[in-house]
């Protein structure tokens, strides 16, 4: 945990700061409100220690402040021999606990676990709010995980059991295969399932932008850096930071995370004070990382402190046994969505279904299923509701009206374009390219822009529906 100590007096800052230390938790003293108000706007703390008495201030007044513009910080007083009553006040206007001067270190450490405790139960409470606020903004079918595949059943075994372990993880696999949502359900499968789950996107931003992503930076690091930020081995503290597309990491920033898995070490950019962070890493990657490190654009030390665990996720043309039930899944799904009359799968749409390849995995049978339940003119999904390329009709000219595809060719139908406006056309076009590029990387080369740009548009496009990106 990281202490505000405000005191006037410097004796009990310095021994106050010197036993936060050997506790294994960093500490800032500052001897007043002012210094105390500046660093609470630059920094973030978990906890506050406060002087009851400070100097010619008092600490009450002070408290006051905390309470309404920190009132996620929890506050403990310091109080003098004999000042029970106002230790009283003090907790009846916010302050979470009282440490009587001068106090043992037993004294202390019984402070810290409530304290502790007090994190653990705001941790609980952030990630349920983010959950609640992720699902609302997915809306998205529930994931399935009992699969038929024996290939995938034994990669969900293998990374079940792996859950309740607190060892890396990689987990490789073509895009849309599922591995973010497979990261998320290892959280929640682990003893970390109450604590944060971050997730750090390595392609969607420069070198220096996710080195200050990660660790975060202090004012003037660099140019644009205004004011001291957090990153997200901060945010993830206690928790997984998943990692995805983990082969695009570039090679500057790999020694930094070796370290942190390593020596469970971190500094924040423009800054040499050395953090501690426990977080459990997931990583994931639609590369070869063997290649990449016989290209030496992957550092091996790294890949092998990753590569504890690793299970591939197979692609969807080699989950014969399941592509049929998930499609259904996602039919029931999004006929109760749409309010649609729609029981099942007609034999020929699940003919289609089970002999198509799903160049785009899961994600791609998600949006074609999507479609399909808003096109269907009967009760049934039809094989004539499946996109052109699903059903081996790849002349383009049966599209429907308003929904774009690959020409034969491999190139854009603008054909079934009309009516629709740019907007309408650049978003069916990013989502036609995510649907069959390889890799994000491999998208935004085929696109011509560049991948924080992708990242941004298909993020506002609200695509995969997942965490961010
Ligand atoms: N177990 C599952 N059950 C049902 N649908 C799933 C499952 N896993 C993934 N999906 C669907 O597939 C989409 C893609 O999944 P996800 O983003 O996890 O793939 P990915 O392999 O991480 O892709 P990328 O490599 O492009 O990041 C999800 O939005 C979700 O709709």
């Amino acid at each position: 945990m990281d202490f505000l100590v405000i005191d006037d007096e410097k004796s009990i800052r310095d021994a106050t700061c010197m036993l936060i230390d050997d506790e294994g938790h960093y500490a800032e003293p500052v001897i007043n409100s002012a210094a105390a108000l500046t660093r609470l706007k630059e920094e973030k703390y978990d906890a506050i220690l406060l002087d009851l008495n400070l100097g010619p201030e008092n600490g009450l007044d002070l408290l006051d402040t905390l309470t309404k513009q920190y009132s996620h910080i929890p506050v403990v007083m310091f109080t003098a021999q004999g000042t029970v009553k106002t230790a009283v006040e003090a907790i009846r206007r916010g302050a979470l606990d009282f440490l009587e001067k001068p106090f043992t270190r037993e004294e202390f450490r019984a402070v810290l676990a409530r304290l502790t405790r007090f994190r653990q139960m705001s941790q609980r409470i952030e990630t349920l709010e983010k959950e609640v606020k992720e699902v609302r903004q997915q809306g998205g079918p529930d994931p399935l995980f009992d699969f038929e595949t024996p290939a995938m059943k034994s990669a969900m075994e293998v990374l079940m059991r792996a859950a309740k372990a607190p060892a890396s993880i990689m987990i490789l696999g073509e895009s849309g295969t599922g591995k973010s949502v497979v990261a998320r359900a290892i959280h929640q499968h682990s003893h970390l399932k109450d604590k944060p789950f971050v997730t750090v996107s390595c392609p969607a931003l420069s070198k220096e932008l996710l080195q200050s992503e990660l660790f975060g930076h202090v004012k003037g690091a660099f140019t644009g850096a205004i004011r001291d930020t957090w990153g997200k081995v901060k945010q993830a503290e206690g928790g997984t930071l998943f990692l995805d597309e983990i082969g695009e990491l570039p090679l500057e920033i790999q020694p930094q995370l070796l370290r942190l898995l390593q020596e469970r070490e971190y500094e924040r950019v423009g800054e040499s004070v050395t953090r501690k962070a426990e977080v459990r890493v997931i990583a994931a990657t639609n590369r070869d990382l063997k290649e990449c490190v016989r290209n030496r654009t992957f550092r091996e030390d790294l890949f092998f402190r990753l590569n504890v665990i690793s299970v591939e996720m197979p692609p969807l043309r080699h989950r014969a046994d399941d592509v049929v039930r998930i499609a259904e899944h996602y039919t029931d799904f999004f006929a109760h969505q749409f309010g649609r009359k729609l029981h099942s799968l007609s034999d020929s749409a699940r003919a289609r279904i089970a002999s198509y390849s799903w160049p785009g995995n899961l994600r791609e049978l998600r949006n074609a299923i999507e479609r399909a339940v808003i096109l269907a003119g009967s009760d049934k999904l039809e094989a004539s509701d499946l996109p052109a390329e699903v059903r081996g009709d790849m002349s383009g000219t049966s599209i429907s009206h308003g929904t774009p595809t690959m020409s034969a060719g491999g190139g854009f139908d603008f054909s079934s374009c009309e009516g629709m406006t740019l907007q309408e056309i650049e978003d069916a076009y990013i989502r036609r390219i995510l649907d069959t590029a390889p890799s994000l990387a491999e998208a935004a080369n085929i696109l011509g822009i560049d991948q924080a740009t992708l990242y941004r548009k298909r993020k506002k496009m609200g695509l995969d529906g997942k965490a961010p990106r």
